[in-house]
């Protein structure tokens, strides 16, 4: 009989600060940042088929389902599944509400894969430990490992060495400015800082709420935000205009821009400014801190 499993979050990130210290032979760039898991997301739906076929049920505007990363992480947990069991039959339909911007910075498609591998990993029964999964995620896209492990991290490397950190029980306010930010044009532009000096994951300020909350807010920066807001002057004009209320910053390669509060009513009186600051083209909205991706209960190899 068909298994579901309806309703799975696939939860934005936030890059808290991001800095890059160095580049690798082949080209990628070695980074240091701490993601942060907020409670607001895609929300995706499996339905398991027992004829082979991996479907994309929803139309995603820009991304045919052969490219989508939905399809392209069922189809890569299925391939390694073949080396262990036979997997032919191995297929399911995946719904998505897309609420996430392409080119955000929220890590949208990235999470969507990882969510998928978790999901699908549990209804075929495919037995992959959470390193497993994080190993075959990496396939595709740097971000991917960060959902899987399940926890907000220090992360280091292109984003696949990873140690879980603590972080404030924050509100943030998030403003999409419109656009959308190719990363590679982010990470080849001559401007970019490739030097910033390493800092050890002793030196983020870890607190819980109240004690040195402020301080993680401020620590660091974004090394990408600079060329990002040259080039897109959108997104500085969000910097600007969400920085009367805290330390605002981009989060990942853009063009979100995100501002941490104390609570929920500061950051409604934060989002009711935005609404009224009258730029038809920014999209606001706000989300809670979490501690760990939704679905993590679904692996039972832990950490
Ligand atoms: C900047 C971050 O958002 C931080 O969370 C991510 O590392 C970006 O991850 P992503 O969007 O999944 O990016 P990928 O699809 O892996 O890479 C897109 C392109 O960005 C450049 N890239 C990406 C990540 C990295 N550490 N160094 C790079 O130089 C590469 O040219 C790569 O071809
Ligand atoms: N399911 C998917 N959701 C979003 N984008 C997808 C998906 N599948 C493939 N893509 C492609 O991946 C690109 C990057 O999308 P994504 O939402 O991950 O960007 P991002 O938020 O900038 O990510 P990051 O923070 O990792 O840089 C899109 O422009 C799109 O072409």
């Amino acid at each position: 009989m068909n298994q579901r499993l309806d309703n799975c979050l696939a939860p934005a990130k936030l890059n808290l600060f991001l800095h890059v210290v160095g580049r690798r032979a082949d080209g990628y760039h070695l980074l240091q940042t701490v993601f942060q898991l907020l409670d607001h997301g895609d929300l995706l739906h499996f339905e398991t088929r027992a004829d082979g076929l991996i479907r994309r049920v929803t139309d995603v505007p820009g991304v045919p389902e052969s490219s989508d990363l939905i399809v392209r992480a069922a189809t890569l947990l299925r391939s390694a599944a073949a080396e262990r069991m036979d997997a032919s039959r191995l297929g399911a339909d995946i719904a998505i509400d897309k609420r996430l911007p392409m080119g955000g910075g929220l890590g949208g498609g990235s999470s969507d894969a990882a969510t998928t591998l978790m999901a699908l990993n549990h209804l075929w029964q495919t037995g992959f430990s959470r390193q497993e999964l994080m190993a075959l995620g990496l396939q595709l896209g740097a971000d991917v490992p960060f959902f899987i492990f399940g926890r907000n991290a220090f992360a280091e490397g292109v984003g696949e060495e990873l140690a879980p950190v603590d972080t404030p029980r924050d509100w943030y306010v998030v403003i999409e400015p419109g656009i959308s930010v190719p990363t590679p044009q982010i990470f080849c532009s001559p401007e970019l800082t490739r030097d910033s000096k390493p800092i050890r994951i002793t030196d983020f300020p870890s607190a819980p709420r109240n004690s040195a909350a402020t301080n993680s807010r401020r620590f660091g920066k974004n090394d990408l935000q600079e060329v990002a807001a040259k080039l897109f002057p959108q997104i500085d004009e969000c910097i600007t205009w969400l920085g009367r209320f805290g330390d605002a910053r981009m989060t990942g390669s853009g063009a979100c821009v995100f501002c941490a509060f104390d609570d929920e009513q500061q950051a409604d009186q934060a989002l009711q400014a935005v609404r009224t600051a009258g730029r038809e083209n920014w999209k606001a909205w706000k989300a809670s801190a979490i501690e760990r991706h939704p679905l993590s209960h679904l692996l039972q190899i832990e950490h």
